[in-house]
């Protein structure tokens, strides 16, 4: 089990998440939902140790893990899969995978990262046929794939996967929400924090509302979904990210950090 206790964490001055706590149990689908700006990223990133926590502990299996690097954590199995996708444009479908398996696998033995990629890309056949292409090339929902594919190269225990379905046209979102649901069946533990709160209920088993940094509301899903509690300003869709170019270039930094 992944458990993030009493955790507290922010940038400079500032203190976004204010003592927040959950957990993901082994084979669970967990949602963490929230509006624009509530931090859901920042906990994703205090999870995989992309942010220093200012308080709390986060033990996965019962051993604390808060104190690793990245990469470390990424070798115990926690992969961070970043929001806006963040694809090597320049680099080819092949190479942006061969990082995911060079992240965790000190060989770069070509037969073993062919094999990765192999398994990787049984959930996106599309990518097979663009290996060699450009990943600029690829339309927004192929590069949405390819950094879910990236993940995969680490071979995740527990997988972060940080707005998987932001930007993509509705048909494509769908999509999304069908593969983390197949992603969960082969027994990869997700951690899925999105804006769109409806589709992420429907194929979670448990969820979090995290609110102006504070977790407001937890539960079963379905029970959630049912209950109303969650307003509209929740199940109102995904919402427009809150880009700038500052934000943006942090993002990149992140997913150099963890590659
Ligand atoms: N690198 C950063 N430096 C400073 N402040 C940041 C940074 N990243 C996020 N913030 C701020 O932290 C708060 C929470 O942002 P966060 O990205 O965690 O929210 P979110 O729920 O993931 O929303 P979004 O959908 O915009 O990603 C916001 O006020 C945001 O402006």
């Amino acid at each position: 089990m992944l458990e993030v206790r009493e955790v507290s964490a922010g940038y400079g001055s500032d203190v976004v998440l204010h003592e927040c706590s959950l957990t993901v149990g082994a084979g669970e689908v967990v949602a963490l939902i929230g509006a624009n700006g509530a931090g859901k990223s920042t906990l994703v990133k205090s999870i995989s140790g992309l942010l220093t926590l200012r308080r709390g502990e986060i033990t996965l299996d019962g051993t604390r893990v808060d104190g690793l690097t990245p990469r470390e954590r990424l070798e115990r199995g926690i992969v961070h899969v970043p929001e806006g996708r963040q694809v090597f444009a320049g680099l080819s479908v092949a190479e942006n995978l061969a990082l995911g398996a060079h992240a965790v696998h000190e060989s770069r033995d070509r037969g073993f990262v062919e094999r990765c990629i192999a398994q990787s890309c049984e959930y996106f056949p599309a990518l097979l046929d663009r290996l060699g292409e450009p990943a600029g090339n690829l339309s927004g929902g192929q590069q949405q794939m390819l950094a879910i594919a990236r993940g995969l190269m680490s071979r995740p225990r527990y997988l972060l996967l940080d707005e998987p379905s932001l930007g993509l046209a509705p048909l494509l979102v769908s999509e999304t929400f069908r593969l983390i649901a197949r992603l969960s069946q082969s027994g990869i533990s997700i951690l899925l924090s999105e804006q769109n709160a409806r589709q992420s209920l429907a194929v979670s088993d448990r969820a979090y509302v995290l609110e102006l940094g504070r977790i407001t509301l937890e539960g079963r899903s379905k029970a959630i979904l049912d209950s109303g509690d969650v307003s509209e300003k929740y199940l109102g869709g995904s919402g427009a990210a809150n880009r700038n170019p500052s934000r943006q270039a942090a993002l990149e930094a992140s997913l150099r950090a963890i590659l």
